[in-house]
Formats: C-alpha cells, structure tokens, sequence
C-alpha cells in the first residue's frame, strides 16, 4: 500500500526516572530504560500494576508527575494506541467502514476528505482483518472479536511508528486471536515499535523478544525467558500485595 510509509526505526522511547500517577499519588515509580525502536515488546505484571498507565503515558494521554518520556528523535513520530475494550464506546452509532477511515484522520485531517486511494486503502485494511462484507454494519452489532479485528483495521491505516496495545486479546476467541498476532508480527517485520500489556504469559514467550514486568515500579525488563522466571512473577506478585494504594508521596525521591 503506497499509503504506509511511516518512518520506520523512528520509534525509540525512553523512560528517564518516570513516575506517573493519579491526583498525586503514583502508580508507576522510577523507570528508567528504552524501548528500542523496531522492537517488540510485552508488557505484564499483576492487576493494578500500572500497566495501562504506562501505556496512556507513552500515547500522551497522562503527564509523568516526575521524570518524563521521549518519544524518538528529532520529529515526533505517529503513535497509535488502543485501549483496552472496556474504555471504547461500542453504543457510538458508527459503520464499520466509517471506525477505519478514522485511521486516516492524522493525515487526511478530520474534513480532509477521501479520495480514490484513501478509498483503496480502507478496503485492503478491512481485507487484512477478514471484515470484507462488513462494512456497513453498526459496530454495536459486531461481536467482541470482529470489533477488535476492526480496530485492528484502523490501526492498520493510522500507519504509525510506535503501536500501543492494551490487552488486545483479552476476552478475544482463539482464531481472531491468531489472526491479529499475524498482524503484530507484520509490524514488527516492518520495524515498527510495538509494545502490548498482556496476561497470556504463553504468548508473551511465543511472540514477543522482549518483556517489561513491572509491579509498580520495574522488577525485570530484557528478553522474554529471562524477565518471565518463577522467581520474578512471585517477586512482582508480592510488590503488588505489600504496595499500599493510598501513598501520597514516592518513599524513594522522599528518602
Ligand atoms: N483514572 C484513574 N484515577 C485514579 N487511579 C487510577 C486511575 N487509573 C488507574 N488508577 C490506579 O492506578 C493503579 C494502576 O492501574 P493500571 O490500570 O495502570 O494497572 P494495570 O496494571 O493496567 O492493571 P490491570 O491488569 O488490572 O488492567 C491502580 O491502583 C489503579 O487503581
């Protein structure tokens, strides 16, 4: 598609002592590292392990409390992100064909308007996620997975050097499951940066080179076998349970 031409390998992140949180009180406490550009990366930890956060930081939808994030270097580039499921309106009255073009907003502008080749596109994208036929349904009656293969679609044509997954496959049966993992992986092939919060630890080790656990603040970050050990998910387990959530201030810049 001579549509997607994203600057590819622009998508580096770089953590510089993050601390991110909600009326002051934090809820991911001093990263520091990269997300290398072109990478693949899962990112997992126990519930309310700041996982979500992380990722509206890095989409630009939450401000660090202390440190910050760098997102590439020189330009900016695109970033693309979906939320987990329950954080999408599925009452908003919208086709099918209307969810995806919303992938070209970046560039077309919202009343940009969309021409022969924007049409073309759209088609191949709904094509790759096997929604041919769909277009013109209400997405309020599409089922939980034909919904995400739809929004795969519209992350298909927002083109983007970085790719932000909150819990794709959550709740998603095993065959659209496999379907969207082609995807990641054709994105990953295309050297863009994608980094996915997941619980299903046996695609983590299948799919993704490289994992983040964090439990509030990082307990391991390299490569996959060596972050996912019995002796790290016990450790992020038991920072979870002794975290106390109403901490105003961060013990360790207090300290
Ligand atoms: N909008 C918000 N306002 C206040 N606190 C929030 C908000 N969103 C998340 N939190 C809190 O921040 C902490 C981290 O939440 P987050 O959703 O990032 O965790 P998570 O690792 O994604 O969890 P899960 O696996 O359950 O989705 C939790 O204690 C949560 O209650």
């Amino acid at each position: 598609m001579s549509l997607f031409a994203a600057k590819r390998r622009s998508g580096a992140i770089r953590f510089e002592d993050l601390t991110l949180g909600y009326d002051r009180h934090p809820a991911v406490h001093h990263l520091d590292g990269e997300i290398a550009a072109g990478s693949l990366t899962a990112v997992v930890g126990p519930n309310g392990a700041g996982k979500s956060t992380l990722l509206k930081a890095i989409a630009g939808a939450l401000s660090p409390l202390d440190g910050r994030i760098r997102i590439g270097t020189g330009e900016k580039p695109r970033i693309a992100y979906l939320p987990q499921a329950a954080d999408i309106d599925r009452a908003f009255p919208i086709a099918v064909y209307d969810l995806v073009a919303m992938g070209l907003w970046g560039r077309s502008g919202l009343f940009g308007g969309i021409g022969r080749k924007q049409q073309a596109a759209i088609g191949e994208a709904i094509a790759a996620v096997g929604l041919t036929g769909f277009e013109r349904r209400a997405i309020g009656t599409l089922s939980g997975g034909q919904m995400q293969r739809a929004l795969f679609a519209r992350l298909l044509l927002q083109d983007a050097a970085i790719i932000l997954l909150d819990e794709p496959f959550t709740a998603i049966d095993a065959r659209t499951t496999a379907d969207l993992l082609d995807l990641v992986r054709r994105w990953h092939a295309e050297e863009r940066t994608v980094v996915a919060v997941l619980h299903d630890m046996e695609v983590v080790r299948r799919v993704f080179p490289e994992t983040l656990l964090i439990a509030r603040e990082p307990i391991a970050w390299g490569e996959t076998a060596s972050v996912l050990t019995p002796e790290n998910l016990l450790e992020a387990r038991r920072m979870i349970e002794a975290f106390d959530p109403h901490a105003a201030v961060c013990e360790k810049a207090a300290a």
